[in-house]
């Protein structure tokens, strides 16, 4: 008769805490008809026979693992052979073995030495779990739930083998991945052996030092978190070590380098260096602390969904600032790195998309602190000054860092690789790609032009003429900054004003940029100098509430220190011109870069044909002005727009579609849309938006809801995080009403 059990009768080998909780995991869920038990301890195989782990016992491991389907071998390291040995006349050629060892060269090795090279029932497993308590008494049939199990089947392994103990684990809720045995040996030396081996070595340091008692009794904190792990048990490392000794010394050597360079660094009171290993540590220490609390043991690329219930809502009110400008903030990271000197920035924006760039220099040897509530302060290396990354850059969602990195790493001697997210590697790079070639460059793309990008170094760039094919900050920065190395001059024509942060910024460093109509020229040789950057806050985030504060009647909003460089301020002229009621006050200059308050108050706006000549200066803010037009008073026409359908989505396709399910009338063309506004008194139906993870498609519907007649669910907005922090909690405190729910 077929039974339903996963495997029908086990052998487990070695009482221990690991083998236990996987029977008893088995056992609660009814996985396992018959277990039999061997131990080297009498005591253990009564209690586990007592409290019903096992049915059965006997000191004869062949009797134990004689017509066993599966045995479990949870035994010390270097007992394996031994015990191989000891079972190997029982084996019938069914039955399938595997262990649960934290090394598995050496279990490998002895099963072949044992069983026969080319064995095909050995199953090499590792499970990634455990806990300070030990036994039969702590056997836990949850341990392994959402825990990660390595198996590191070999060529010979049974297919049929690997699928058994799989299906074993599975069943208790673990997690499996497949690799090889040198693989898990070379990365358990790294996150798990080196460890526990420092944290031994440190406590025997101590406790052997003369000022033993004084170290001990004030052992709290630090001391005692570090070695947490050297109270494991001595049997097990010490086999650990010794089996794994080959990639333990290897890792062991390379730690035993850093540390000679940073007691060095030390000595030598070199505190950049010193602060350089420190920030890059703490934000890699950060990031492993976010995976585990949030997403213990499983993908870290698949980030959390998620979603806002936007209830409709009343007036907006109250005076207040939006987080950071996010192209200075790029731009702040790029220039202050390769600045001599040391570049202290406020404002930055703390959003994903700056911190990819942020994370990309500090991975290029720049020392960066911070960021603090805003404050960066970034040890600049000069042009020439940056280092091999140690691996690809990955860029996140962020189109700007992708696109200007481009540029300065046509520049270097070293090979760059960059990658972004889903959307990032949907999007145009042959744009940059091609002017980059002409100056050059060796640049590999992956088909179509897109993601990952490869940008090869130490090929000579000549400078070039470029004229813009599209209205594009992006590609004209790109272009001047590969400019910084190549011969002679290079310049940039544009078809229409686009924004011009790349040339402000580039004279703020007191490089010198011309600027003559719609070109821009630049020559290699000079030198950026480092100086403070105070970053404004950002027109594309104010971009929401001005748009929301106007169509949300009885409104009254004030937006403080907003960043009106003329080449962006596209949306005030476009939401003036549909009759918005818009103020800007105490205009000053900052830092190179024109700031002001911005008044808002609701107004009845009418449609418009939006001039061409606006589209570059809002071209981010488009999303928000869809929602305008769609409370606006008759027909708004959108042309010459075309470029919104390469940003983080089809930006024309996305609003039309989420503007259609909440039962306005609107339609796409072919380079921008035709909406139809509600008028005075309409408002938005309740539904479901789809945001295809686009930051500003989320929060421009979130404004909608201020119009709206009922909820409105906008789905996938994790990514607002990329360029606007904080926008849930800044928007309820003005009258929003936004849940947000993580799924
Ligand atoms: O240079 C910049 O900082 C940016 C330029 C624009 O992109 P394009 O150059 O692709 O228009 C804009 O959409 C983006 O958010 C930021
Ligand atoms: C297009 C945008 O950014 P990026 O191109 O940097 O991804 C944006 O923020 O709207």
């Amino acid at each position: 008769m077929a039974s339903n059990y996963v495997v029908p009768r086990i052998a487990v080998v070695g009482l221990g805490l690991i083998g236990c909780s996987w029977v008893k995991g088995l056992r609660d869920r009814a996985a396992v008809a018959t277990v039999v038990g061997y131990d080297r301890n009498l005591d253990s195989m009564q209690e586990a026979l007592r409290v019903g782990l096992i049915d059965d016992f006997s000191t004869d491991i062949q009797q134990v693992v004689r017509d066993a389907d599966l045995v479990i071998l949870s035994v010390p390291i270097l007992s394996m052979r031994q015990v191989l040995s000891d079972l190997k006349p029982a084996l019938n050629d069914k039955t399938v073995l595997t262990d649960v060892g934290s090394v598995k060269g050496s279990v490998a090795a002895d099963v072949g030495e044992v069983l026969g090279f080319g064995f095909s029932r050995f199953v090499l497993g590792h499970p990634i779990a455990g806990s300070e308590k030990s036994g039969v008494a702590a056997a836990d049939g949850n341990l392994y739930v959402r825990h990660k199990v390595i198996l590191t089947p070999e060529e010979h392994t049974s297919p049929d083998a690997v699928a058994l103990v799989r299906a074993a684990w599975e069943v208790v809720g673990a997690d499996i991945e497949e690799m090889t045995v040198e693989h898990h040996d070379e990365v358990l030396a790294a996150t798990s052996h080196l460890p526990h081996l420092l944290a031994y070595s440190l406590v025997d340091t101590l406790a052997n030092s003369h000022e033993n008692k004084e170290i001990f009794n004030y052992a709290a904190g630090g001391f005692r978190d570090f070695t947490r792990i050297a109270a494991s048990s001595p049997v097990m490392w010490r086999d650990i070590f010794s089996a794994n000794k080959g990639q333990i010394l290897k890792t062991l050597d390379l730690f035993s380098h850093d540390l000679a360079f940073l007691r060095h660094a030390i000595e030598q009171d070199d505190t950049t260096t010193v602060m350089g290993v420190l920030t890059r540590a703490k934000v890699a220490r950060d990031h492993f602390s976010k995976i585990l609390a949030r997403r213990a043991y499983v993908d870290p690329m698949k980030t959390a969904t998620v979603n806002y219930i936007a209830s409709p809502s009343g007036a907006l009110s109250g005076s207040f600032r939006v987080p950071g400008d996010k192209s200075i903030s790029h731009r702040s990271i790029m220039l202050g790195s390769l600045a001599n000197g040391t570049t202290e920035v406020t404002g930055f924006l703390e959003g994903e998309d700056s911190l990819a760039t942020l994370q990309a220099f500090r991975d290029m040897g720049v020392v960066i602190e911070g960021p603090h509530r805003g404050r960066v302060t970034i040890h600049g290396v000069g042009l020439n000054g940056l280092q091999t990354p140690p691996n690809t850059l990955y860029l996140g969602n962020s189109g700007t860092s992708m696109r200007l990195l481009a540029g300065l790493m046509a520049g270097q001697t070293f090979d760059v690789e960059m990658s972004g997210d889903e959307s990032l590697s949907k999007r145009p790079m042959g744009r940059v790609a091609d002017p980059l070639r002409l100056m050059g460059a060796q640049v590999e793309t992956a088909e179509g032009g897109r993601p990952p990008m490869k940008v090869f170094g130490a090929n000579k760039l000549s400078g070039i003429h470029y004229d813009l094919p599209m209205a594009s900050a992006q590609v004209k920065s790109c272009v001047l900054l590969a400019g910084l190395y190549a011969e002679g001059e290079t310049s940039v024509t544009e078809p229409a004003p686009t924004r011009d942060h790349t040339e402000r910024m580039l004279k703020g460093f007191g490089y010198d940029v011309q600027v003559e109509g719609s070109t821009v020229r630049i020559k290699s040789g000079g030198e950026l100098t480092a100086t403070n950057i105070d970053v404004p806050s950002d027109i594309s985030s104010a971009a929401f509430f001005m748009v929301g504060a106007s169509i949300a009647k009885g409104s009254d909003i004030t937006l403080e220190h907003v960043g009106i460089n003329p080449t962006r301020i596209g949306v005030i002229n476009i939401l003036k011109a549909m009759g918005g009621n818009i103020e800007v006050l105490n205009e000053r200059e900052v830092g190179g870069e024109p700031v002001a308050d911005i008044r808002i108050r609701s107004a009845q706006l009418k449609g418009i044909h939006i001039p061409e000549d606006q589209v570059p200066l809002a071209i981010d803010e488009f999303p928000a002005l869809f929602i305008a037009a769609a409370c606006a008073e008759g027909e708004t026409v959108l042309t010459g727009a075309e470029e919104l359908r390469v940003k983080e989505s089809d930006r024309i396709q996305a609003m039309v579609d989420g503007l259609v399910a909440l039962g306005v009338d609107a339609k796409g063309t072919e380079d921008g849309a035709i909406i139809q506004g509600m008028g005075a008194e309409g408002r938005f139906a309740g539904g479901d938006i789809v945001t295809h993870h686009d930051h500003r498609i989320a929060m421009s519907f979130a404004m909608a809801s201020l119009r709206g007649s009922a909820p409105i669910r906008i789905l996938d907005c994790a990514n607002v995080a990329t360029s606007f922090p904080g926008f849930v909690e800044l928007s309820n405190s003005a009258g929003l009403s936004i849940e947000q729910k993580e799924g």
